[in-house]
């Protein structure tokens, strides 16, 4: 069982900028009708301006982000039986700290894919997140290593796939 206040599911949406985290956190929240936190919510005003500013984010910034996010993600977790949190997420280190504020071990939806795309993709849109920043969104990314419980996802599939493969993903951990 995916959603069960016994063994709550704390999941997370991972990728750098622009990799469709909040689209597929959002479709994959409703599809399982759990609570969905949008991880740039969780970002300090000063955070916000500093990226907006062409600024890379930088561990200091990062850990009390962090930390409520993953409290609030664990919370909702225990509340509803699961819930979902786009987050980059993009170190090791960092999907340590989340586990560890929210109390459950995670798992992690990883979208990858070519920064060619994921800049296209940036400047198409309109965000406090400018695409200069994609270069080193993706120099900082920690893809998830074997030890982590992680499924890692294709950009170039359409959402309603993406959905489907996360699902059918969490469904087959659980037996
Ligand atoms: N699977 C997809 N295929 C094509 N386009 C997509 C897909 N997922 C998202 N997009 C588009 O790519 C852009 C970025 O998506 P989204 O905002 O979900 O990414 P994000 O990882 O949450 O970004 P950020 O972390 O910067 O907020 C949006 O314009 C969105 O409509
Ligand atoms: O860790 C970080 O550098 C930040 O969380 C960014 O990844 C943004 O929040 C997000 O991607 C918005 O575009």
């Amino acid at each position: 069982m995916i959603v069960s206040r016994q063994h709550p599911h704390a999941i997370i949406v991972m990728g750098v900028s622009g990799s469709g985290k909040s689209t597929l956190g959002t479709l994959l929240a409703q599809a399982l009708h759990v609570p969905y936190l949008e991880g740039d919510d969780f970002h300090s005003a000063e955070n916000k301006a500093k990226m907006a500013s062409g600024h890379p984010l930088d561990d200091a910034d990062r850990w009390p982000w962090l930390d409520h996010l993953g409290q609030t993600l664990g919370q909702e977790a225990r509340a509803a039986g699961a819930a979902i949190a786009s987050c980059s997420a993009l170190k090791h280190a960092y999907r340590q700290r989340l586990a560890q504020a929210a109390q459950l071990p995670l798992q992690i939806v990883f979208l990858d894919g070519d920064p060619a795309i994921l800049s296209q993709r940036m400047q198409a849109r309109h965000h406090f997140m400018p695409a200069s920043l994609l270069a080193s969104q993706c120099a900082t990314l920690e893809p998830p290593a074997p030890g982590e419980q992680a499924l890692t996802l294709s950009i170039e599939e359409p959402p309603e796939k993406l959905v489907a493969q996360a699902v059918a993903w969490l469904q087959a951990l659980d037996g």
